[in-house]
């Protein structure tokens, strides 16, 4: 099977990257069911990734209704170590205005509907999620963001991402009680990714590309569809720019992340006790520990 150390999901206007090259489209299969699409395999600049449209290539999955732990399966199958999420995020903070480019370093889950975890089925685990993003990954991302001096895009190197269940956008009462929390920014969909890819000893990082100011700002509209969208044709050639060189420096200096031993002491359940079938199910994410 064709192979790929580093992953990238796109999100909202990040349905393909138009640098990537000897492109192939591998229809992968898991046991968690069929991913949000095929994954893109191809090479940046030499250097092989794993691509899949969040959303689907047509934006056809809700975010409640993404196939999250398929989509992780899935480039954890491929061989995946860090993953990179582009996602198009509210601004919850005045600082943080349309196309500039966030790295949260922390979440807040107000999902009400999603499965995010692989666990269950006879098997316990319960991974360390205190620091839910890779600490290392996250500052490969910030300093190629810095790296590249991007026009009108200021970047903010943490902050908390706000995942709320959708699709209807946040009311006002809740746009302002997720500001008095200290959220930086929301969007509907990477937490349960990164719970799922922390349990996939995958090494996750998020770049927030901010498109909107929510509801709360008197001085701006209401978040709509086709201002998310045109803010992110605006910034998706930058957000492109941004992943390449993201992706070179991690072929040349790969970090150690605590991430890809997530599962080492989280796993309760003996393996003698878990049976055969479980086992099998899991695949690739317990290979390590029979
Ligand atoms: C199109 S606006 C709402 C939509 O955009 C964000 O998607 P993604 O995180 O995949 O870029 C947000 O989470 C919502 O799913
Ligand atoms: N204001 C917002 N709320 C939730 N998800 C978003 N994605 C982009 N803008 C958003």
């Amino acid at each position: 099977m064709t192979k790929a150390k580093i992953g990238i999901i796109g999100g909202s206007g990040l349905y393909k990257m138009d640098a990537l090259k000897d492109v192939r489209e591998v229809e992968v299969d898991t046991p968690f069911g069929a991913p949000s699409d095929a994954l893109i395999v191809g090479t940046l600049d030499g250097i092989s990734v794993a691509f899949l449209p969040r959303h689907g290539r047509d934006h056809t999955l809700l975010p409640s209704e993404l196939p999250f732990r398929a989509n992780i399966y899935a480039m954890k199958q491929l061989g995946v170590e860090y993953l990179i999420s582009a996602s198009a995020v509210g601004s919850l903070k005045e600082e943080a205005k349309p196309l500039d480019m966030v790295v949260p370093d922390q979440f807040i889950d107000r999902t009400k509907n999603r499965v995010s975890t692989f666990f269950g089925d006879g098997i316990v685990a319960h991974v360390g999620f205190a620091d839910p993003v890779c600490h290392q990954l996250a500052g490969v991302l910030a300093d190629a963001i810095a790296s590249l001096n991007l026009a009108d895009v200021t970047l903010h190197r943490t902050g908390t991402y706000l995942c709320m269940e959708g699709p209807a956008f946040s009311t006002k009462a809740e746009s302002n009680l997720y500001r008095s929390w200290g959220a930086t920014v929301i969007g509907m969909t990477n937490l349960p990714e990164a719970k799922l890819a922390r349990e996939a000893e995958i090494a996750y990082a998020t770049l927030a590309l901010v498109t909107d100011y929510d509801c709360w700002h008197p001085d701006h509209d209401n978040v709509t569809v086709d201002l998310v969208i045109a803010n992110l044709q605006r910034n998706a050639s930058n957000a492109q720019k941004v992943i390449q060189e993201t992706v070179r420096r991690l072929s040349e200096n790969p970090p150690i992340s605590d991430a890809h031993s997530a599962l080492k002491n989280a796993i309760l359940t003996p393996m003698n006790k878990v049976s055969g079938a479980t086992k099998e199910k899991f695949g690739v994410l317990l290979q390590k520990y029979l």
